[in-house]
């Protein structure tokens, strides 16, 4: 049986300022795979994802999301995604109560669905006591987890996730880590960047590595772990990315400090 691709991406290329920064991305992504997407700063990740989630214009290929080209108009594919982008606006003077029932409700869940789902994820996280207090007061891994619920809140089918550990501790990393192989084996996918190499080696079932936007390795860990002589996926990611610099980089940074001037 055929089964329509949940991602479909051809020749995926994009200016800005007179400067291709995506030079040609082909890549399909099915359910159930939870996509590592990694590359160095400036590499073009970012604006593929905003690519896909209709929010940058000007590209030429075509990108489908669920089977249907996202040029044509309809944004009703979006009800379907789920996104925690890398620096996201969490409306700090609101409770994670009024935050989670407006972004439950944006998706198109009643208020009432909204904070009863909500208040039991959060609960689930081991935040209940502060379900009402103003986010102003949270730790970063508490806003992490908020943001993860508001992405997740609308059971979408596609979640585009930037740094989704970022800020957690090593358990609450253990419990996200289980929720997202869980949602992958219901079918879902999840996409996701990431600069932590070796939490992108442990959980993604799928590593893509791109480099001046261009794919540069594509496959599960132990398919690239060959790539580089470590073994590593650090090591695939300085090899294919070209850098070898880091200790004449390190060396001529840190005689600067040590500099009397
Ligand atoms: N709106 C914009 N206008 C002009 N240039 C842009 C714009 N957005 C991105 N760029 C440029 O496109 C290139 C790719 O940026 P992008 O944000 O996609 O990289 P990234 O791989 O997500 O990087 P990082 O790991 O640092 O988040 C960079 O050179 C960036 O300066």
């Amino acid at each position: 049986m055929h089964t329509v691709p949940m991602i479909a991406i051809q020749d995926l290329r994009m200016m800005y300022d007179g400067r291709y920064v995506l030079q040609g991305i082909d890549l399909e992504a099915g359910k159930g795979q939870i996509i590592g997407y990694i590359g160095p700063n400036g590499a073009g990740k970012s604006t593929t994802v905003k690519i896909m989630l209709g929010l940058a214009r000007g590209y030429t290929g075509s990108v489908s999301i669920f089977g249907r080209d996202i040029a044509d108009g309809d944004p009703s594919y979006k009800q379907r995604i789920g996104y925690v982008p890398e620096v996201a606006e969490l409306y700090e003077t609101l409770t994670a109560s009024e935050y989670l029932t407006f972004t439950g409700e944006l998706y198109g869940l009643s208020a009432a669905a909204a904070d009863y789902k909500a208040s039991r994820l959060i609960e689930a996280f081991g935040l209940k006591d502060a379900y009402h207090s103003r986010m102003s007061t949270y730790s970063k891994g508490m806003r992490q987890k908020v943001l993860l619920i508001s992405s997740l809140l609308h059971n979408p089918d596609l979640v585009f996730l930037d740094e989704p550990l970022s800020g957690l501790d090593a358990n609450s990393m253990l419990i996200v880590k289980e929720i997202l192989s869980r949602l992958a084996a219901e079918g879902k996918t999840i996409f996701y960047s990431s600069h932590i190499m070796d939490i992108v080696e442990k959980i993604s079932s799928r590593i893509i590595l791109i480099n001046e936007g261009r794919i540069v390795a594509d496959g599960h860990f132990s398919e690239l772990q060959g790539l580089s002589e470590q073994g590593t996926l650090e090591g695939v990611f300085n090899q294919l990315t070209g850098f070898d610099r880091h200790e004449a980089i390190a060396d001529e940074f840190v005689s600067i400090v040590q500099e009397v001037v």
